[in-house]
């Protein structure tokens, strides 16, 4: 069994930084779960553009505020604690941060490696060993 506490990521390689936002990554394709799994803050006043191409993503909002745009449609959502979107069709979209920090615990599915970081486009890559 795996026990981990999100503090020992905190300062690590594996909690990865940039101007929008700080991903903690307490779950990583090396642990063999299928998936990897984070606590991200998305930073105040932030927009972030997103295309997860190779990934799918769940997120769950825990505290702060935000919005999220879906950029097929232009439907806009709020974000604050207790809302989930699922990025099943692997929506391009602008994550928006909000007056406070947005804390959100995300899945992804294929796992990341620990160190992805958006492309120009909003992608991760597929495979980072
Ligand atoms: C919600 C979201 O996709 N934020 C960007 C960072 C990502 N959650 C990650 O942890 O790599």
């Amino acid at each position: 069994m795996i026990v981990r506490h999100v503090n020992d990521v905190i300062g690590t390689e594996n909690e990865v930084r940039t101007d929008t936002w700080i991903s903690r990554r307490v779950l990583l394709k090396k642990d063999g779960m299928g998936f990897s799994f984070h606590e991200t803050i998305i930073l105040p006043g932030t927009e972030t553009h997103i295309h997860y191409k190779n990934h799918l993503e769940a997120v769950w909002c825990v505290e702060g505020d935000g919005e999220i745009e879906t950029i097929a449609d232009g439907k806009k959502y709020a974000l604050g604690p207790g809302v989930v979107y699922a990025l099943n069709e692997h929506d391009e979209h602008y994550l928006r941060g909000g007056k406070m920090p947005l804390r959100v615990i995300c899945v992804f599915n294929p796992p990341v490696s620990g160190q992805e970081v958006h492309d120009a486009d909003g992608v991760y890559p597929a495979d980072l060993d």
